[in-house]
C-alpha cells in the first residue's frame, strides 16, 4: 500500500494514479431509490447508483396488454373459422403500448438525476423473431428513452442483445437503438455488452420472449465459443448508428479473462462503464472479496484510457432489505460510545452503513495501480487521440511557444548531441580533411558545421557542446528562414554563444554557402550539416526536398548529413473514436478524410499480428542523405534553376518536369490478420539514423525512433513527435485469416508533395486460394499537399 505521503499532491513523493469512480447496480431493483436510500448507498462508499426508468407496474401492464391482444386475435381467428395453419390477417394491428402514467415510474426530474445511470427495462427483447414482441419492445424502448431524456438523464444503459446468433435480430436491435437515439436526443446511450459470450454468464432475467415463447430459448445448441461474436454485434450496432459520439459501451467483465487480442479490441472502443458482477470476485483467505491477477491487470489497463471508464459493481449490496430500514435519526445523533469509536475507525458517521466490502477492495486496487509515468503527465495525456492538422513547415512560420514545446523534450537533443559528438570524434580518428584547409594552411583542423533550420538554436547549442567536449575546433553557421526566429537567434548569439555563430536568414535552398573565416572572398563547403526537418512520417515535412536544396554545399566525399537517413513505417489500425471525430468534421472540412493527421494514437487496436516475414510495423520507404546524384542538381546545372517549370512532361505527374522525381516513392505491404475486425486507417511512424559509425568498429548507430516497438530501445521517453494517421473514408471490415494489402505512394509534381493510399482485403478460403473481399477508396492528400 502506498504511504499517505504518496497520495498527497502537496508532498514531494506524490504519485498520481487513475481515480476509480464506483457505482452500484442491483439487478433485482425494480424502482428508482428514494432519497434516503440513495444517501445510504452513497454512504457505503459508492459514488453513483443505477435506477430503472419504469417499474413492475409498467411491466405488468405491458404483459397484460400483450396477453389481451393474443386473446383477441385468437377470438378473431375462431370467429372466422380459420385453422391454426391459416395466418391471421397480416394487417390486423399489433398492440400499441399506451403512454406512461405516474404509476409506471418512480423516476422524476431531480437535482441528482444527472449523476444516475438510468436503466432501460431488462425484459424487452428487441431481437425477437416474433414481430409482436420486437414491436412492443421497441415501443417500450422509445417510451423509456423519451421519458428519461425528459427527466434530464445523461446516461441511459440498455441491455445488449442476449446472443449474436441471428443477424436479423442484431439488425433489428441496431435499428431500434438508432431510433431511440433520435428520441433521446441529448442523452448518451450505453449498450451493455459482454466481452465475449462466456458460458454460464448469459443473462437469466425473464424477457417478453421467455414469457410468451418459452420454447424458443431451449433450442440453443452447445457451440464452440466465438470470442469475437459479441464485439461483432457491437460493431454492427454502432455502424448502423453511424458511429454516433453519443453511443458507448458498458463492458461486462468476464469470469475468465480472455486473450490479449480481444482485450485490446475492446480497449479501442468507447468504454463508458466496466460492470463487475458479484460472481467475478473471489474470497481471499481472510474471507474478503478480491479479484484475480488477470482481472486486476485488465482493470489497470482500461483505467489508463483518457476518458477513464466508470466501474459499476453489480449485486454486491447494500441489499434491498438493508436499504428498506431508514437510519434512526435519534440514534445517529446520540450514538453509544462503542458505536462512535467503531464509526471513527471506519471513517463514517455513527449509524451510517459501513464501507461496502467490495468498494473497500476496489479502493485498495486503486492505490495498487502503477503510478503515472513520465509519459502520462496531464499535458501529454490531453493529446491522446487528439487530431492535429499537419504542419506546413515551408509555408508557415512557427511561433516561439511552439519552439519552446520542441525544446521541452531533451531526448531528441541528447541523441543529436551524441550523433554530432561521434561524427567529430570519428572525423579525427579517420584523419579526414576539413573544408577549411587551404593551400596556405592544408591541415587546418577547423570543421565547418552548419545547422540549417535552426529555430531558436537548441541544435546550435548542442553542436557547440559537442565541439567543446571533443576538443574539435569548428566554424559554425546557423540558417533559418523564419525571420522572427532569426531575431531570437541574433540575440542568443550575443548573450549565449559569444558571437561564435554566423547567422544567415535564408531559405536553405537559396543559401550561397559558407564564406570561410578570414577568407570571406572564398565560398567553401560544409563538413557536417545538421538539420531537424523530420515529420511524424519522416519525409512528410519535406526534409528530402530541403536537403536536396542545400546538399550541393556539402564537401565531397567526406561531408555528412545528420540525419544520415530516415524511414517511414505503417500499420493498419482500428480507431473508432478517430473515425467518429473525422466524420464529424467533414461538413466544415471536406478534405478531412484525405488529410494525414498528426495524433498521439492511444485508444487504438493494431489489428495485424507479427508473423514471419510480415511484422506488425512495416517499412514503407527510406531516404538517405546526401543523395548521390540529385536529378534536381543535374537539371539545374543543365537548364538553370528557373527553367524547371517550363519543361513539363518528364515526371510521373502530368505537367511535371520531373526534377523532384527521385523523391517520389511507392510501397506495397502485406499485413496478416488472423482474427476478424475492422480498420479505420493506417498509423504512420518514422525512424532515423542520425549517425552511422564509419570506423567499421561494429558500433551501434545513433538513432531516434517513434515506432511503438522500438522507441524504448532507441529514444526512450522522446515526445517530440506523435504518430501520423492516414484515415479511410469508410471503415473496412475483414473476416478472419485475412491479408490486408496496403499500397502507398509519395507523389510530387515538383511544386508539391502528397500521399495516396489504398487498402485491399484478401481472405484465405483454401490452402492456396485467396479472394478479394473488400477495398477502400484510393485516398489522396493532394488537396492539402505540402508546398515545396
Ligand atoms: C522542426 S523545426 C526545428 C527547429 C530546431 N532545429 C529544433 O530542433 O528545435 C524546423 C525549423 O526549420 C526551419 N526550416 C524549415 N525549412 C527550412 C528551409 N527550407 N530553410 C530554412 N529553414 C527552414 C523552420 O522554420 C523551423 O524553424
Amino acid at each position: 500500500m502506498s504511504s499517505s505521503g504518496s497520495l498527497n499532491p502537496e508532498s514531494d513523493s506524490f504519485e498520481g494514479r487513475p481515480v476509480f469512480y464506483i457505482g452500484q447496480h442491483d439487478s433485482t431493483r425494480t424502482e428508482a431509490l428514494v432519497d434516503d436510500q440513495y444517501t445510504q448507498v452513497l454512504n457505503s462508499g459508492f459514488r453513483f447508483v443505477t435506477a430503472p426508468i419504469t417499474n413492475q407496474h409498467f411491466f405488468n401492464r405491458v404483459v397484460d396488454l400483450h396477453r389481451a391482444y393474443l386473446k383477441e386475435r385468437e377470438q378473431w381467428t375462431e370467429q372466422r373459422g380459420l385453422t391454426a395453419a391459416q395466418p391471421p390477417n397480416a394487417s390486423l394491428p399489433g398492440p400499441v403500448v399506451p403512454t406512461l402514467t405516474d404509476k409506471d415510474t418512480e423516476l422524476y426530474p431531480s437535482n441528482y438525476i444527472g449523476s444516475l445511470a438510468v436503466y432501460f427495462s431488462p425484459w424487452i427483447d428487441l431481437c425477437s423473431s416474433d414481430p409482436l414482441i420486437s414491436s412492443i419492445s421497441r415501443q417500450v424502448l422509445n417510451l423509456e428513452a423519451a421519458y428519461a431524456n425528459f427527466c434530464g438523464a445523461r446516461t441511459i444503459v440498455v441491455p445488449g442483445p442476449r446472443n449474436d446468433d441471428s443477424s436479423r435480430g442484431i439488425a433489428q436491435y441496431a435499428r431500434a437503438i438508432r431510433e431511440a437515439m433520435h428520441v433521446a436526443n441529448r442523452a448518451n446511450i450505453i449498450i451493455h455488452m459482454p466481452m465475449y459470450r462466456e458460458p454460464g454468464l448469459d443473462e437469466k432475467a425473464e424477457t417478453l420472449s421467455s414469457i410468451f415463447n418459452p420454447g424458443n430459448g431451449l433450442k440453443a445448441k452447445e457451440k464452440e465459443i466465438d470470442l469475437f461474436s459479441a464485439w461483432d454485434s457491437w460493431n454492427t450496432i454502432r455502424s448502423v448508428c453511424s458511429y454516433s459520439m453519443r453511443l458507448f459501451v458498458a463492458l461486462r467483465v468476464p469470469r475468465r479473462v480472455p486473450e490479449k487480442t480481444l482485450q485490446e479490441r475492446w480497449f479501442a472502443e468507447p468504454l463508458h462503464y466496466l460492470t463487475i458482477g458479484q460472481d467475478i470476485f473471489e474470497l481471499n483467505r481472510a474471507g474478503h472479496p478480491s479479484l484475480s491477477r488477470n482481472h486486476q491487470d485488465l482493470i489497470n489497463r482500461y483505467m489508463r484510457l483518457r476518458s477513464i471508464p466508470w466501474l459499476i459493481l453489480c449485486d454486491v449490496g447494500p441489499r434491498p432489505e438493508e436499504l428498506a430500514t431508514r437510519p434512526d435519526e435519534m440514534a445517529a445523533e446520540f450514538p453509544s460510545l462503542a458505536e462512535a469509536s467503531q464509526a471513527l475507525r471506519e471513517s463514517r458517521r455513527p449509524h451510517m452503513p459501513a464501507m461496502n466490502a467490495h468498494v473497500g477492495y476496489m479502493r485498495y486496487l486503486e492505490r495498487q495501480q502503477p503510478p503515472f509515468s513520465a509519459m502520462e503527465t496531464p499535458a501529454l495525456t490531453s493529446f491522446q487521440d487528439w487530431l492535429q492538422p499537419p504542419l506546413q513547415p515551408l509555408a508557415d512560420n512557427l511561433e516561439s511557444a511552439t519552439y519552446e514545446v520542441f525544446e521541452g523534450d531533451p531526448v531528441k537533443y541528447d541523441r543529436y548531441e551524441t550523433a554530432i559528438t561521434e561524427a567529430m570524434v570519428e572525423w579525427k580518428e579517420l584523419k579526414k580533411p576539413t573544408s577549411t584547409a587551404t593551400p596556405e594552411n592544408p591541415s587546418n583542423p577547423e570543421l565547418v558545421v552548419t545547422v540549417a533550420g535552426a529555430g531558436r538554436g537548441p541544435l546550435v547549442t548542442r553542436a557547440l557542446r559537442a565541439a567543446e567536449s571533443t576538443g574539435t575546433p569548428i566554424q559554425i553557421w546557423a540558417l533559418e528562414k523564419n525571420q522572427d526566429a532569426y531575431v531570437y537567434l541574433l540575440r542568443k548569439n550575443k548573450v549565449e554563444w559569444g558571437n561564435k555563430v554566423t547567422l544567415v536568414k535564408t531559405d536553405m535552398r537559396g543559401w550561397e554557402g559558407p564564406r570561410l573565416k578570414g577568407r570571406e572572398d572564398v565560398i567553401g563547403k560544409v563538413d557536417i550539416l545538421v538539420t531537424e526537418l523530420l515529420g511524424s512520417f519522416g519525409d512528410n515535412e519535406l526534409s528530402p526536398e530541403c536537403l536536396d536544396g542545400i546538399q550541393n554545399h556539402l564537401a565531397r566525399p567526406h561531408g555528412m548529413s545528420i540525419p544520415h537517413s530516415y524511414t517511414a513505417h505503417l500499420s493498419p489500425i482500428a480507431t473508432p473514436r478517430l473515425f467518429a471525430d473525422i466524420s464529424s468534421r467533414v461538413v466544415g472540412d471536406p478534405n478531412a478524410f484525405e488529410t494525414p493527421w498528426v495524433v498521439r494514437l492511444f485508444a487504438i487496436d493494431y489489428v495485424a499480428q507479427k508473423v514471419p516475414d510480415h511484422p506488425r510495423f512495416q517499412q514503407a520507404w527510406e531516404f538517405a542523405h546526401p543523395v548521390e546524384v540529385a536529378r534536381a542538381d543535374d537539371f539545374a546545372a543543365e537548364h538553370g534553376k528557373a527553367a524547371k517549370h517550363v519543361t513539363g512532361g518528364v515526371g510521373s505527374m502530368a505537367g511535371a518536369s520531373g526534377t523532384n522525381e527521385h523523391n517520389a516513392r511507392h510501397c506495397h505491404l502485406t499485413f496478416v490478420c488472423p482474427t476478424r475486425g475492422v480498420i479505420h486507417g493506417l498509423s504512420g511512424f518514422f525512424e532515423s539514423v542520425l549517425y552511422a559509425s564509419q570506423t567499421g568498429a561494429g558500433k551501434e548507430p545513433v538513432e531516434i525512433s517513434i515506432l511503438p516497438d522500438q522507441i524504448d530501445r532507441k529514444s526512450k521517453d522522446m515526445v517530440s513527435w506523435f504518430p501520423i494517421f492516414f484515415p479511410l473514408k469508410k471503415p473496412l471490415y475483414f473476416p478472419q485469416d485475412t491479408e490486408l494489402e496496403v499500397s502507398m505512394w509519395r507523389q510530387t509534381d515538383d511544386t508539391r508533395v502528397w500521399y495516396e493510399w489504398l487498402v485491399e482485403v484478401y481472405a484465405w478460403v483454401g490452402p492456396d486460394t485467396r479472394i478479394k473481399v473488400g477495398t477502400s477508396d484510393l485516398h489522396s492528400s493532394r488537396k492539402v499537399a505540402c508546398l515545396m
